[in-house]
């Protein structure tokens, strides 16, 4: 959560000329609200099994970035989907860069519970052990530090 997926899913797709889909945005058109709302409304159960319909059923066209959620790809077999169905990439920082990028952006994410400072990265250490080995089956992974839309062109066409 937070290392950049959206906003560098995008420049990559501009650079490509591909076409770009957060799945996130994609989730509250469905929804008809934002993610915060629904979290607060439905729960996390519902949350996910919208995601993973979301995820499974959108048709993608041929040539596409896709962003996912941040915790999109520990629930059900999604690592497993995504990698059979594309190229995946993980973008790896730390618990603090990640806690200093939160909060200081302008999106709610419920999962964090509008926690700040050292609980915050306390909180993003424990998230990121529980999580860290579905990420580590993506394909490629990439250091956030200094990201770049050429770094990510060199790991998604490198062996692995
Ligand atoms: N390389 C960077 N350096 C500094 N800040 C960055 C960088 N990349 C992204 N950010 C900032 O970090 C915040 C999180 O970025 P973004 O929303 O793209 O992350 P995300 O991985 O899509 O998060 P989520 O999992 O919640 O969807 C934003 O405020 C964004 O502007
Ligand atoms: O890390 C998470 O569990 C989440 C990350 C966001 O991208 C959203 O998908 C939602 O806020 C949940
Ligand atoms: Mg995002």
């Amino acid at each position: 959560m937070g290392c950049g997926k959206t906003t560098w899913s995008r420049k990559l797709a501009a650079k490509l000329g591909y076409e770009f889909i957060d799945l996130d945005h994609a989730l509250e058109e469905q929804m008809g609200m934002s993610i915060a709302e629904y979290f607060s409304s439905f729960g996390e159960d519902a949350f996910r099994k919208l995601e993973s319909d979301v995820l499974k059923q959108t048709k993608y066209p041929e040539n596409v970035v896709v962003s996912t959620g941040g915790g999109l790809p520990c629930f059900f077999d999604h690592m497993e989907w995504m990698n059979s169905n594309g190229k995946t990439l993980y973008i790896k920082l730390s618990p603090k860069t990640l806690a200093d990028r939160l909060e200081n952006s302008k999106t709610i994410r419920p999962v964090l519970q509008g926690k700040k400072g050292d609980e915050l990265v306390e909180f993003i250490t424990g998230k990121l052990a529980e999580r860290e080995s579905f990420y580590l089956q993506a394909h490629h992974h990439v250091d956030g530090i200094d990201m770049s839309v050429e770094k990510l062109e060199g790991a998604i066409n490198s062996a692995g």
